[in-house]
């Protein structure tokens, strides 16, 4: 199913499937939701004794002229609203409890999911879907978890204490009440059918907006620099519309329903004054009755209305946590060893054995590519664009899985590894630096307390990044933006690679960036990079000519295979892929140094 489409899922409901998972997220809170349940009994029953002590004050009290009863009733009456606040104090209370302490049990168990699926997963769902389903779902459940389930409770037992003083009262006069009920059923029926709808157009329409406004606040440089804003501003409005309509016809059915029900509320009690003042002039009923019946009938009203309103939210909860439970059942995972290998003399030596790699099945990015580093060794890949460098950098740090052949580390198969031991060994830099909102500190050692400060700075130092952090107004405390915005693309590389060195991997890969940066930051990062890859295996893909110059050996790509191996002269002198693509790419930078 796609996701545009999964998001437009409304089911049912109530799903017993469904509700059984999800009750499970609520047991560790049972005794929270039994005091619930029990309050709500008491709160239920709380308003239907006032029309009862109505009736003892008009019928006995007034007519008998008995003012300290009345008195007396009254003083109940108002000690029956106060002891009603206190116990709807707590109950709301509790309720809000079991919701928020349930939504977030779940929400770690999402995030802790979504931390371990692999990059496939990620392929294939867009961002935008994901964050929804933590957020905006997630809340979808917190309105069932506290208001919903136990408010169903106390409107149910809020319509069975009515029914059972109404016709414990008068029973004909319980019957007339009654009268009006299938109208109001069939009401409900056609509304509710028609608000699904609404619902799922709605849902549709704001999931097409958040895209949208997602891709769009994501690729805002491109908007602006082909001054694009008109036209985007024309589409969003179109989608912003048709978001606007879809709200307003949902609130057309609600702006008709309620005042239906309000309708035949008056009905009733126009049935109500009708019989029953007939009856009480003919003497077969007592006024205080009356009084009471009409009271009961506007309580009645309001829980019937509610259960109609809980039964959307149960419906959002049911479709929104078909949505969660797909994301936790899905195990794009990478499989681990069930008797993981740790290495105890780590040397460093990769090999590649005939592999094969597809992302989609049968469409192969890597073709029975072999080759061997020895420890310490760098490699150099050089290819035209999706030659599949990137790819050999995924395989490596396994968050693919190869399709056939071997990959192996000190002569062991990396999948014999823990994933997050095999990526303890290897520090990977890539072209794109990601930096993270915090400091230009936490940027380095990624919130590892074993990297201490010294050690941050120490490694600031040999990358030659400590210059400019220390020009920097908070120096290793200043606050780095989302993303580093605030920070130049030389710097945040330079970050980058101070970040990869705190780390001291054994096996580094690097993913040069293209960019161009001016003379002096290039230095620093020709110079960083060289001490980078000292005394480590190191797998670069090059853009640099010096690194490339510099490697031990380089792999030459092309279309998936690998074409050629050997040294820079060696692959000069071959005049093969390499020779022209070193003429047509790297020569330039050779005039530039020699300049
Ligand atoms: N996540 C993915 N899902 C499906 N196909 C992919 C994915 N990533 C890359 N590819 C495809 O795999 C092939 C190799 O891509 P790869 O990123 O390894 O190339 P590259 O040599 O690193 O290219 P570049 O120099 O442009 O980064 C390309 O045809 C690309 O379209």
């Amino acid at each position: 199913m796609s996701v545009q489409k999964e998001d437009e899922i409304i089911g049912k409901a109530y799903d017993s499937k469904l509700m059984k998972r999800l009750l499970t997220y609520i047991k560790p809170y049972r005794k929270y939701v039994f005091l619930a349940i029990f309050m709500n009994i008491v709160v239920a029953a709380l308003p239907s004794l006032r029309p009862v002590l109505t009736k003892i004050a008009v019928d006995d009290k007034i007519t008998n002229h008995d003012y300290n009863g009345l008195l007396l009733i009254i003083v109940a009456l108002f000690g029956i609203l106060i002891f009603q606040s206190i116990v709807q104090y707590f109950l709301t209370y509790f309720t809000e409890l079991i919701g928020q302490k349930t939504i977030y049990d779940l929400r770690t168990q999402l995030f802790a999911h979504v931390q371990k699926l692999s990059l496939k997963y990620f392929d294939k769902v867009p961002i935008g879907r994901t964050v929804t389903r933590v957020t905006n779902d997630v809340d979808a459940l917190n309105e069932m978890f506290s208001s919903g389930i136990v408010e169903i409770f106390s409107d149910l037992f809020m319509i069975i204490w009515i029914l059972v003083f109404m016709f414990w009262m008068s029973w004909s006069l319980a019957l007339i009440t009654l009268a009006v009920f299938p109208i109001l059923i069939f009401a409900t029926f056609l509304f509710r059918r028609k608000v699904r709808e609404t619902y799922r157009d709605v849902r549709k329409h704001l999931a097409r907006l958040n895209s949208y406004m997602q891709e769009h606040i994501t690729g805002m440089n491109v908007v602006q620099i082909f001054a694009k804003e008109k036209d985007e501003l024309k589409r969003f409005s179109s989608i912003n519309k048709d978001h606007k309509d879809a709200n307003i016809r949902s609130i057309f059915y609600y702006a008709v329903f309620y005042p239906f029900v309000e309708l035949l509320n008056s009905i009733a009690i126009g049935l109500i004054i009708w019989y029953g003042g007939g009856e009480v002039i003919q003497k077969h009923l007592s006024i205080g009755v009356l009084f009471a019946f009409i009271q009961f009938v506007e309580m009645f009203w309001r829980p019937v209305r509610d259960l109609s309103e809980k039964y959307n939210i149960l419906q959002g909860a049911m479709a929104a946590s078909e949505r969660i439970f797909k994301l936790l059942d899905d195990n794009t995972f990478i499989e681990n060893p069930a008797k993981p290998i740790s290495l105890k003399n780590f040397k460093g030596e990769i090999e590649f054995k005939n592999v094969w790699f597809a992302y989609n099945p049968g469409e192969y990015v890597l073709k029975n590519i072999s080759f061997k580093l020895k420890p310490g060794e760098t490699v150099a890949i050089v290819g035209a664009t999706g030659a599949g460098k990137t790819s050999i950098i995924n395989i490596l740090t396994r968050f693919y899985d190869i399709e056939k052949g071997s990959i192996t580390i000190d002569g062991i198969d990396i999948k014999n590894f823990h994933e997050k031991e095999l990526r303890k060994y290897i520090a990977v830099v890539l072209q794109d630096v990601f930096l993270f909102s915090g400091d230009v500190k936490t940027n380095i050692n990624l919130g590892n307390e074993n990297i201490s400060e010294e050690k941050i700075i120490e490694a600031a130092k040999i990358v030659g990044a400590d210059k400019f952090i220390n020009q920097l107004p908070n120096k290793y405390n200043e606050e780095v933006k989302e993303k580093g915005a605030t920070l130049s693309v030389g710097q945040r590389q330079l970050i980058s690679f101070a970040r990869a060195l705190s780390y001291n991997p054994q096996i580094l890969i690097l993913d040069e960036a293209t960019s161009s940066v001016d003379t002096e930051t290039e230095k620093l990062i020709q110079n960083a990079i060289e001490k980078l890859l000292k005394g480590r295996t190191s797998i670069v893909i090059a853009h640099r000519l010096s690194t490339i110059q510099n490697a031990d050996k380089i792999l030459v790509m092309h279309k998936g295979e690998l074409k050629e191996v050997g040294n820079h002269q060696e692959l000069l002198a071959k005049k093969g892929i390499y020779y022209r693509l070193y003429q047509l790419q790297y020569k330039d930078q050779e005039k530039i140094k020699t300049n």
